[in-house]
């Protein structure tokens, strides 16, 4: 039986979605709603769908997904994790962890450290797929004959998966792209124009390709689903928080702060990380420094543009 932690927006739709395959429990840690959740408006919820605040039920799942912000993630796991032992664990969250500069799977497998583990990403908005619109994604496993049939599992006529060994690479391009959707933003909501964000999914593109491959990835993974798939669907839609919140920096327009935009932190994240391993990842790090309103629009857009002239 399929179990999903956290029922947020992505959490409620998966379980919509995998409703068709079967019974599925979906946990969150506070259901003070009936019938629709207000994080998924006009989305009812299937007669399969166990919507519990009983970890316990949800724990009992054979394959549990995952499905909370990435900087909560690590919280999570420190007080339950070792309940998740023997598990297949399925981790949804598109981020790095602040505090360990990690993503999401490794933070996973350190807490259940004999659970098959696996990463679910790729272009897909909750709203598109508790609404039964088509949507691809990439599953990723290093077992290469669990991730067959986690794909198989986790498939509906609908909702199609392509599978990939290369966790870290799909895991990279689901978190990088989240930072590099808030640069695109910021670049619509400015009024810089469609050529400037053009310019910065490209180069966007380039800064996630040299992480993800200095980190071991495979460079095929990032020109896939989960990164220049992913990068393209949350840099030109106003369907995605990231983009959205970078409009609202480029614009100086309030923004409401419990909305969930994991590529804030993680750009913090990659801005250490780049300290760390010495890359260059300009966007990245202005990021960072934007979404903590450490500096102007203006003079981010004047630095990264004074940059010396270099060969594509
Ligand atoms: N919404 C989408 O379209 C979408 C699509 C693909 C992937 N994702 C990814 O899924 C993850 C979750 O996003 P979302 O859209 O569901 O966010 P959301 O803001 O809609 O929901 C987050 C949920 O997590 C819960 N939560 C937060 N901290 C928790 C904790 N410590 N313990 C238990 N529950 C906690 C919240 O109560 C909330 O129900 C993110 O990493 C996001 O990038 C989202
Ligand atoms: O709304 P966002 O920006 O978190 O994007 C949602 C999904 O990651 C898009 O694939």
């Amino acid at each position: 039986m399929i179990g999903i932690l956290g029922a947020g927006a992505f959490g409620t739709a998966l379980a919509v979605a995998l409703a068709a395959n079967g019974p599925v429990t979906l946990w969150g840690r506070r259901i003070d709603w009936r019938g629709e959740n207000p994080r998924l408006p006009g989305v009812t919820m299937p007669g399969a769908v166990t919507v519990t605040q009983d970890l316990d039920a949800a724990l009992a799942c054979d394959t549990i997904l995952l499905a909370l912000p990435a900087q909560a993630l690590g919280g999570f796991l420190d007080e339950h994790g070792a309940r998740l032992a023997g598990r297949v664990l399925v981790s949804t969250a598109k981020g790095i962890d602040l505090a360990h500069l990690t993503g999401p799977s490794a933070l996973i497998a350190q807490a259940a450290p004999d659970a098959v583990v696996a990463v679910l990403t790729g272009p897909s908005f909750a709203a598109d797929i508790a609404r039964g619109l088509p949507t691809a994604l990439t599953l990723a496993c290093a077992d290469a004959a669990a991730g067959a049939a986690l794909q198989t599992r986790l498939s509906t006529p609908v909702l199609r998966l392509y599978r990939t060994t290369d966790v870290t690479g799909a895991e990279l391009g689901g978190a990088l792209k989240n930072v590099i959707a808030i640069a695109a933003g910021v670049v619509i909501g400015a009024g810089l124009g469609d050529s400037a964000r053009a310019a910065i999914i490209t180069r966007g593109f380039a800064e996630m390709t040299r992480l993800a491959t200095h980190l071991g990835a495979r460079p095929e993974t990032l020109t896939g689903l989960s990164g220049l798939g992913d990068l393209t669907l949350t840099c030109t839609s106003a369907g995605s928080r990231n983009f959205r919140f970078g409009c609202a920096i480029g614009s100086g327009s309030a923004w409401d702060s419990a909305t969930t935009v994991e590529g804030a932190a993680t750009a913090r994240a990659l801005a250490r990380m780049a300290l760390r391993d010495g890359l260059d990842l300009p966007i990245a790090a202005m990021v960072a420094r934007l979404a903590q309103g450490d500096v102007s629009v203006e003079k981010a857009m004047d630095r990264l543009l004074a940059r010396p002239l270099k060969e594509e």
